[in-house]
């Protein structure tokens, strides 16, 4: 286990942040720590890194406790703060330059390091710009090579890709897929689901500073009762076809966003076939209808009543 949180509680004031929350990390593993704004993931991040005092609980890295004084544990450990933490007098190369020098000294070994972020987070044409000359996602690349340049073990990114254009998110998660693959152990926090699913071997899900569910995947998604989910845009539908369509085998609910209708099945074969065979019968007309499996967010939905996302 490369890191290990125990029973960990933080209260802020009257505020408890963290109530008895536990992680465990393995080697090698992309764990996302998922859950909604103001659930607790910064706080529990800082916790484990010893930037924040708690008030209960235990945290061991690479199998030893950890203080504020642990250097040799500090060393092997890369922080992309979830603020944009740069220097603005400094250049994007001295920036990087100046965080990988923290950790290490030969002068050799860091300018290969140094050269090799910024190949790494794509900056190469922008060395010389100081940052408010960047973008919103090239400062946030340049934020990703500063704590990542010393070829960190662990590494921690909080919600990375906040504010981010398309392009630079993108780059951003294929750029954590290689450095998990280059063999870094990395935590990551978000309350973007698509992202977890993209990246994340498993997930830890919180709310309200606890932990609600942690697994693979496939593992979350086969906690819940819902197993397909149909969306159609009915022309016209009055609502007792609703109430009747909810007599459909296996429906669990329906929802309505903006035009659409959401039905949620249970386990059960022909779903859409039972579906398009009642809107036959009912002389129903659509705009749309495709089927979706269900994603971390309905997890969340049904586990908690509220919506994960923003
Ligand atoms: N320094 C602080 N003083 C008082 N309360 C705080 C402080 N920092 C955080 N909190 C509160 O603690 C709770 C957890 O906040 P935290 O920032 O850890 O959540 P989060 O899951 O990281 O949220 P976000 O996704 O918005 O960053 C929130 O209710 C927040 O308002």
């Amino acid at each position: 286990m490369i890191v290990k949180v125990n029973n960990l509680v933080k209260r802020y004031k009257e505020l408890i942040a963290l109530e008895h929350f536990n992680m465990e990390v393995e080697e090698g593993e992309i764990l996302g720590l998922l859950g909604p704004n103001g659930c607790g993931k910064t706080t529990a991040i800082n916790c484990i890194l010893s930037l924040l005092n708690f008030d209960k609980g235990e945290i061991e890295i690479f199998g030893k406790k950890m203080t504020p004084n642990s250097y040799d544990i500090k060393k092997q450990i890369g922080v992309v703060p979830q603020e944009v933490s740069v220097f603005e007098n400094l250049t994007v190369r001295e920036n990087i330059d100046y965080f990988c020098g923290l950790y290490v000294e030969d002068k050799v070994t860091r300018k290969q390091y140094v050269e090799e972020a910024i190949e790494f987070v794509g900056l190469k044409d922008y060395v010389k710009f100081y940052p408010n000359k960047l973008s919103g996602g090239l400062k946030r690349r340049l934020n990703i090579a500063c704590g990542i340049a010393h070829k960190p073990k662990l590494i921690f990114l909080d919600e990375p890709t906040v504010a981010v254009d398309a392009q630079s998110r993108n780059f951003i998660l294929d750029g954590i897929k290689r450095l998990n693959q280059e063999g870094s152990t990395i935590i990551y926090t978000t309350h973007y689901l698509e992202e977890a699913e993209m990246i994340c071997k498993r997930i830890i899900i919180m709310d309200n500073g606890k932990n609600l569910v942690s697994g693979t995947n496939e593992e979350l998604k086969a906690m819940i009762t819902t197993t397909e989910k149909i969306v159609v845009g009915f022309s016209v539908i009055k609502d007792e076809t609703v109430q009747k369509l909810r007599k459909i085998p296996h429906v669990i609910d329906i929802e309505k966003r903006e035009d659409d209708y959401i039905i949620k099945f249970e386990n059960g074969l022909n779903n859409l076939s039972n579906l398009l065979e009642f809107i036959k019968e009912n002389n129903l007309t659509y705009t749309k209808l495709y089927s979706q499996l269900p994603t971390l967010n309905d997890v969340f939905l049904e586990l908690t009543g509220k919506e994960l996302r923003d």
